[in-house]
Formats: C-alpha cells, structure tokens, sequence
C-alpha cells in the first residue's frame, strides 16, 4: 500500500493562560497528520507534544516529520522510535482511520476543567450547567492554607448538589507532609453524609518520589492517580513493576503507539482515567475512540477542555 504523507504545524492560543505546577501555558502548538492512500481515501491524525510530560518536543516532531518522504509504508510508521511517543500516536491514528470507516466519535461522560485558584469557585456551576457531574481542579499553585480553604467552600457548594465529584491535581508540586495533609482532609470530606466526593488526587508527588506515594495509598482512603508518573508505556510498566496498582492517568496522545497501549493494558489490567493534552478534535477523536475500547470502569474522561480555547464550546 502507497501512503502519501503530508503534515501541518498549528497553534491555538488559550482563552486564560493554564496555570499549574510546571508554570503558565499560553499557547498550545501541534502537527495534523494527513494520510492518502492510492484510492484518496485520507486518514487524519495528530501530534501533541507535551514534553514537560516527558514527551518529544514539538521541534523534535517537526524534524521526525520533515525527514519523511512524501511516500511512506505501513512498515515505516509502526517503527517510529520509543523516544517519539506523540509521533507514534499521531501517525498510528491517521493510518487507522485510513483502514477504517469508523468516523463516529464515542460519547463518554467528560470531566470538565476549573480555572486554578479561588477562581474554581466562581467557575464551578457554570460547569455543572454546562452538564458535567466530574470537575477537576489544578492545586499546588497557590500556598496550601489557601486552598485548602478554598478546597472546603467548593465541597460544601458542591455537596447542595447531587451526585457531583471532585479530581485534584497537584502536577508534583507537593512534598510528602503536604500530600498527607491534602489526603486527610479528602478522606474526612469522603467519609462525610453527603453524595459529594473526592475521586482521587493525581500525581501528588514529583515523578521520583513513587514510594512516597506508595506510602500515602497506604494510609489514606482517598485514591492517588498517577499523571506524570505514567506518561509514557515505558513509565507505565516501570511503575506496575515497581508495585503501582493505583489508577492510571492515560493521555493516548502522548502515550505512544495505540497498538502497544492496547497489550499492556489489557496485559496489566490497568485501572485507567483517559486524559487530553488540550489536542485539537482530530487527536480528540483518536483518543475517546481508544478510551471507548479499553476503559473498564466508568470514570468520566479529562476531555472537557474546549471551553479553555478561543472559538469552541
Ligand atoms: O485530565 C483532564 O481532566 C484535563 C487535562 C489536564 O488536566 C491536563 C492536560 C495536560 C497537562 C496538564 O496541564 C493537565 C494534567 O496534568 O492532567
Ligand atoms: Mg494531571
């Protein structure tokens, strides 16, 4: 099969800067992957970096693309390196819609994304009424004593409704004592009369401290989630091994190849929360199709991000 290849760089600017332990992020950029094959059949697909996740880096992804010829085989993108993640993805995605005739996207209960800071109290119903019953909130931003405070008003608003729940999300930017000062207060509010709920707390703790983490599951109710800790298949499998049964943040995007995703985690029995990196529809598309097919639980999906860029939903 002859596949001509074609790709373009983008940039979609955030409506309000995403502000979270590793700093602002104002600008999120990518590369559309266009596939034809010698009927004109197109596939689409998708690369966004993230490489503060430990991904590629966006040049790094431009340089992969512009080595290509206009030509390429099936051979050629099921051997994209291990150190190109976001590439294996977006080529292996445009090459499966080129096989496939599946364009429907699977719909999923979506997790929608607060604005960080105090500014989550004012911006949580418009969420709520916008549909979603799952929010996430980025900590570790501000001092603790503060949102800690702030954690308390938006469990007590929250709880008047029914049935809504709350993901934290540290980015590693906790130490030790303060993770088991976020969990107690998590499991207290947990163990509360009301339907409210914390889900879990995602990546506590830096990439290097997973016994650290180990120790919090340990001696707190609330669940941890992995993020950064798991970013790639390879960290994944590092930290099954090292003894993480915990959930698994997964964003296909940046994960690597689909194929190689789908053995280990059916191999390992992963526990998994689908997660974006802010990709545009087309990697959106790849990824709640991947979601829809391995996801076992019924956790919402971190894809209710649009409302952060200009001109969408
Ligand atoms: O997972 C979600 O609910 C939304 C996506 C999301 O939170 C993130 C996407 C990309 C980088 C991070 O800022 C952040 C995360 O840490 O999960
Ligand atoms: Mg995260």
């Amino acid at each position: 099969m002859t596949i001509k290849f074609n790709f373009n760089k983008y940039s979609r600017k955030f409506k309000q800067p995403l502000k979270t332990h590793h700093g602002l992020w104002e600008v999120r950029e990518g590369i559309i992957i266009e596939l034809m094959d010698e009927r004109g059949k197109v596939g689409w697909g998708e690369i966004a970096p993230l490489s503060w996740f430990g991904s590629e880096t966006v040049r790094e992804a431009m340089d992969f693309c512009e080595s290509l010829p206009g030509i390429i085989t099936e051979n050629l993108i099921f051997s994209i390196p291990m150190s190109l993640p976001a590439c294996q993805f977006g080529l292996e995605s445009a090459f499966t819609e080129l096989q496939g005739n599946d364009k429907e996207i699977p719909k999923l209960e979506n997790s929608g994304l607060l604005p960080t800071g105090k500014a989550a109290l004012s911006g949580w119903e418009d969420l709520v009424n916008r549909g979603y019953k799952t929010l996430k909130w980025k900590i570790g931003v501000d001092s603790i004593d503060n949102e800690l405070n702030w954690l308390q008003i938006l469990a007590s608003q929250m709880s008047e409704i029914q049935g809504l729940s709350l993901r934290l999300d540290a980015n590693g930017g906790l130490n030790f004592s303060e993770g088991d000062r976020w969990l107690d207060i998590c499991d207290r509010i947990n163990l509360g009369d009301t339907s409210f709920k914390i889900e879990f707390l995602e990546q506590p703790l830096g990439v290097n401290e997973l016994e650290g983490m180990l120790a919090l599951t340990k001696g707190h109710l609330t669940p941890i989630a992995l993020d950064e800790s798991v970013a790639t298949l390879t960290q994944i499998n590092q930290c099954y091994q090292q003894g993480w049964r915990g959930i698994f943040v997964i964003k296909p995007a940046i994960v690597g190849s689909p194929k190689q995703l789908r053995k280990l985690y059916h191999s390992l029995g992963i526990d998994g929360v689908f997660s974006s990196v802010f990709e545009t529809e087309i990697g959106q598309k790849a990824s709640l199709k991947l979601a829809a097919e391995l996801c076992q639980s019924n956790r919402a999906v971190g894809f209710g991000i649009n409302h952060w860029f200009v001109d969408t939903d």
